[in-house]
């Protein structure tokens, strides 16, 4: 009932903003230059690439690429338009202009319409945004202050290791060796995900161990695009609405009791920056965008991976030989007829491209960003294309990681070990690294990739060497992705349920996983 209201209220928004667009269209309509990127024809009159873009999404890109497989093209919408970046040369064009084509006033919407900051912690924000007058203010500190606690280093080797922790405590407890447990793969994982991450970031006084907390996250993402609008949310999306005042309140306490001084270096570095600029009623508030970006692409990358593999014996087999390498046996000190297998994640990572590079085609199929970036000043594009200021440049990731051109015949399929550097590879075959978009590119390249991509192998390591898992009724039906207005990964459109059971011949091991230290994988082995 309450979602076909939501539903219902979304719709009329919807008519409601095109309707307006269309009238603001009429007032002004902005002429297109001969040297800006090539203009596609409306499908229909006035408003059909808005219309295309809300009705399909992302995948809009997908469609009017093929009908017109152009380097770079002008969309034009009311009142703006969007250059969609076609090309690895002109994506790194784009990146090399982060000046003047820049993420950062995404950053001021998100925050505006999402963590509702007070009127001073906004103008906080909104100050030096761009960083053009130096390497100081809210935002830009900010930014430091996370790319440096999540590179690899002691900050990242303490935060991963506790993550490591707890990711072998949930697997242990979920799976203990009383027989196959059932669960939905989906849901079971993003559990798992949301611990083991919000422990890693938040250290021992966590809110998301409050199971409410938990909850919150997971329905404000799901009801994302309700908030998104930001009109009346109590009543246009309440379920959205009180679920942010949840985390609101959840993180309020946490600051409040100083939980921060024994998180990790990400919390107490932003905390730092924050509280020379806002107050902590704000950077409460301001912490619901970070638990976004910890959780809602981890989850659905791990789901993907683990899939992959179990529904390909041949993989799954492959996999348990290449890691069964790096176990080490010893007797178990304390308990006797036992023996303790130890599996260090860090060789994992440096010694296993098959299990890298896996990740990397997951990411490769199942990315769905289309990175922003708003044209502050006018700006000639690689010398080429003149990109008007007020527009917006868009990279959608999908398209350039489809691209026969690009990837080769094989492009269409799945194949693990793609990422896999090949020696003596021709310099003309390789391919161009901004190519690969799964985490962005440029000033705004995602700093939390090697914690991710570590959270990922360490979960995929665990399973495959300990645990079988089966789908009830014997056959796997991977389901197929969703996108998702806030994810830059796809979604499973259904959950997979499944067995998990502890491997046969194992009953006497005591596993002992660990991260001697964070490795900067990964960064494209291409
Ligand atoms: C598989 C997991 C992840 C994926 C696929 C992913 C992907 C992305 C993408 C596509 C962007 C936009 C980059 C651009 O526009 O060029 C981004 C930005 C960002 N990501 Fe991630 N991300 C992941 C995990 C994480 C984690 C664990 C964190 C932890 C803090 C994080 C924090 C951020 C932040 C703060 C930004 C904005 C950067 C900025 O303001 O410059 N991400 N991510």
């Amino acid at each position: 009932m309450a979602n076909t209201s939501e539903y219902a209220v979304t719709a009329v928004l919807s008519l409601a903003a095109v309707a307006g667009f269309v009238f603001l269209l009429r007032c002004q309509a902005t002429k297109h230059d001969p040297r800006e990127p090539p203009l596609i024809p409306q499908p229909v009159f006035w408003i059909g690439h808005l219309l295309g873009l809300i009705r399909k999404g992302s995948r809009y890109y997908a469609n009017v690429s093929a009908r017109y497989p152009l380097p770079i093209y002008t969309l034009k919408v009311p009142r703006s338009k969007l250059y969609v970046v076609n090309s690895p040369e002109l994506v790194a064009a784009v990146e090399r202009n982060s000046k003047t084509i820049s993420f950062a006033p995404y950053v001021l919407q998100f925050a505006k319409r999402v963590v509702l900051p007070s009127r001073e912690a906004e103008d906080a924000l909104s100050q030096n945004l761009n960083g053009e007058a130096g390497k100081w203010g809210c935002r830009i500190e900010t930014h430091s202050a996370m790319h440096e606690a999540m590179a690899p280093g002691d900050g990242l080797d303490h935060m991963s290791s506790t993550m490591l922790h707890s990711l072998f405590g949930l697997l242990d407890s979920k799976t203990a060796s009383t027989g196959p447990r059932r669960f939905n793969l989906f849901m079971w994982i993003r559990h798992i995900v949301t611990l083991a991450t919000t422990n890693a970031a938040y250290g021992p006084s966590n809110p998301f161990r409050d199971p409410a907390m938990e909850d919150a996250i997971w329905t404000l993402n799901d009801k994302f695009l309700f908030i998104a609008f930001n009109v009346y949310p109590q009543l246009t999306a309440w379920k959205a609405h009180r679920a942010r005042e949840k985390l609101f309140r959840g993180f309020r306490d946490y600051f409040a009791v100083k939980g921060h001084e024994h998180g990790s270096r990400l919390i107490q570095g932003r905390y730092e920056v924050n509280k020379k600029y806002v107050s902590v009623e704000d950077i409460g508030r301001f912490e619901v965008s970070v638990s976004i970006a910890l959780l809602v692409n981890t989850a659905p990358t791990a789901f993907w991976t683990i899939t992959s593999i179990y529904s390909d014996p041949l993989l799954l087999t492959s996999l348990r030989d290449k890691l069964s390498a790096f176990v080490s046996a010893s007797p178990s000190p304390v308990t006797p007829n036992k023996t303790v297998y130890r599996l260090d994640i860090t060789e994992v990572i440096r010694g296993c491209p098959l299990l890298v590079s896996l990740v990397q085609e997951v990411l490769r199929m199942q990315s769905t960003n289309a990175a922003g970036r708003m044209v502050l000043e006018d700006t000639l594009l690689d010398g080429r294309y003149l990109l008007r200021k007020g527009s917006t440049v868009l990279i959608p990731a999908a398209q350039l990681h489809n691209d026969g051109s690009i990837w080769g015949e094989s492009v269409g399929e799945f194949k693990p070990s793609r990422f896999i550097k090949q020696a003596g590879r021709h310099r003309e075959t390789r391919i161009p690294a901004s190519a690969f978009r799964a985490f962005g590119g440029g000033t705004a390249l995602c700093p939390g990739r090697f914690f991710a991509t570590t959270e990922i192998l360490s979960l995929v390591a665990m399973l495959v060497l300990r645990y079988d898992i089966a789908p009830v009724g014997g056959k796997w039906n991977v389901p197929k992705g969703r996108s998702h207005i806030i994810t830059s990964v796809l979604s499973p459109e259904q959950d997979v349920e499944v067995t998990v059971t502890e491997r046969e011949g194992y009953e006497h091991v005591v596993w002992d996983f660990v991260l001697t230290e964070s490795v900067s994988r990964p960064e494209p082995l291409l």
